[in-house]
């Protein structure tokens, strides 16, 4: 770790975040609130999940995020709204995957900072209501989308991402409420994709949920390959599962061997065929970025801190990291950044698990640039091209902003007494189910 001397006071820039957030809470609270989005330019609101029909997203997204940074009057003022106006009777079909990981994740992390047990019941409320999805399967892998009111299931054309990114919800849940079903039913997704990995010990990325059968020959630790692999390495640090350890050493050790290479001296993960190991795209996701704190904190620290220097290298050309770059050339070939957290959700873990400052300095130079370009008139905005000059803006905020890159600053740079620094989980949308020091 860096001598005493020569570190940095970083009081005054986990000041800024926290003034910055709820400066942007009360721009929420007075024009949208219980929407699922606010939008940053004009002040007006928008529908995440179903059109015509809120269910608080954003809210629910920043309690822990207003808990941490000891806002307790707004943590109270979030409560109320979710305790009086959060009904989750919604006659529509509601995306299993996004709803677990920001609602029941969301209400869930309420629970475990605030320790209020009506937060707990709505958790469970919302889960229940996903289980359909899982029980109506003639495989075990869950339908994509749920009728939160009638149970009605549909889509059976998904993913690994939207299979196998339950078991950290589902699973305090379980331990929570003493009710296995939910540990189950995750654990047993991800279990039917794994036996379906190929000789390679790779797998494709899209499935279907009703035949079983892959549905495409390309691997990825991106979009939708990513959360996959993540928790399974969450599932055995939160739960102890040795099972579930032994699957993600398998794929990993597969993945490094396999999966990924030096370019100009920089390692990335390009996507390959899972059957034969030919690379078949050089692009690179900023969402995979997230990988680089995954590697870390799962004992693969020098790749961990290889792949953060890659992303380095594309935040120094571009400021604010495109949706997409090929690596072979370090163009864009996505422009666009709706606001993602990734560059700045491995930067805590790496620095987490190194201690290293290094990993503060690349955050604070996001979160600078990030002010810099996405904030406006109500709120921070997505950006649709961040190669002009300005970068332009898109009237919307997503829900992930509220719980993932001001909680990774503030937790940071604030050294906040809320968080157990040595034992803590945050969730793939970087909710705290484990840590919160009441
Ligand atoms: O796992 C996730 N994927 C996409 C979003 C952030 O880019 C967010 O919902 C979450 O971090
Ligand atoms: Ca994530």
């Amino acid at each position: 770790s860096v001598p005493g001397s020569a570190r940095r006071d970083w009081k005054p820039v986990a000041d800024a975040v926290r003034e910055e957030y709820l400066w942007a809470w009360r721009q929420y609270v007075e024009r949208a609130l219980g929407a699922d989005h606010i939008k940053p330019i004009s002040g007006g609101r928008e529908d995440f999940f179903v059109e015509g029909h809120s269910v608080g997203l954003s809210l629910v997204e920043a309690v822990d995020t207003l808990w941490l940074m000891e806002a307790d009057a707004e943590v109270a003022r979030a409560v109320q709204w979710i305790v009086d106006d959060l009904d989750f009777d919604v006659d529509a079909p509601f995306q299993v995957f996004e709803t677990n990981i920001r609602m029941v994740g969301g209400l869930a992390a309420a629970y475990h900072c605030t320790g209020d047990q009506r937060l707990l019941e709505r958790a469970k409320d919302v889960a229940d209501r996903l289980l359909p999805a899982f029980t109506e399967s003639p495989t075990g892998l869950p339908y994509r989308y749920v009728n939160l009111a009638s149970g009605a299931v549909s889509d059976p054309e998904t993913n690994i991402v939207e299979i196998g990114t339950y078991i950290a919800e589902f699973g305090v849940l379980s331990q929570w409420t003493g009710d296995n079903r939910y540990y189950d039913l995750a654990k047993r997704a991800m279990r039917v994709v794994y036996d379906k990995r190929t000789e390679l010990g790779l797998l494709p990325h899209d499935i279907n949920a009703e035949t079983g059968q892959w549905r495409n020959r390309q691997a990825t630790i991106g979009p939708p390959g990513d959360s996959y692999y993540e928790y399974l390495w969450d599932g055995y640090r939160l739960f102890g599962d040795p099972e579930l350890k032994q699957w993600y050493d398998t794929l990993t050790d597969a993945i490094l061997s396999k999966q990924a290479e030096r370019h100009d001296g920089l390692l990335w993960f390009p996507q390959v065929d899972a059957f034969t190991g030919e690379v078949l795209s050089r692009e690179q996701s900023v969402l995979a970025g997230f990988y680089a704190g995954l590697l870390a904190e799962s004992g693969h620290v020098a790749e961990g801190r290889a792949y953060h220097d890659a992303f380095t290298a594309v935040q120094e050309r571009f400021g604010v990291i495109p949706t997409s770059v090929d690596y072979s050339t370090m163009t864009a070939t996505r422009v666009d950044n709706a606001l993602r957290p990734e560059f700045a959700d491995s930067a805590l873990m790496l620095w987490l698990a190194t201690g290293d400052e290094v990993f503060r300095e690349r955050a604070h130079t996001h979160f600078e640039n990030m002010v810099a370009t996405s904030k406006t008139n109500y709120g921070f905005a997505s950006l649709t091209d961040v190669t002009a000059t300005p970068p332009s803006q898109e009237d919307t905020c997503p829900g992930y902003w509220w719980s993932e890159q001001m909680k990774y600053y503030w937790l940071l740079f604030s050294d906040t007494p809320r968080l157990d620094y040595r034992d803590n989980y945050l969730s793939t949308e970087a909710n705290l189910l484990r840590g919160a020091r009441r």
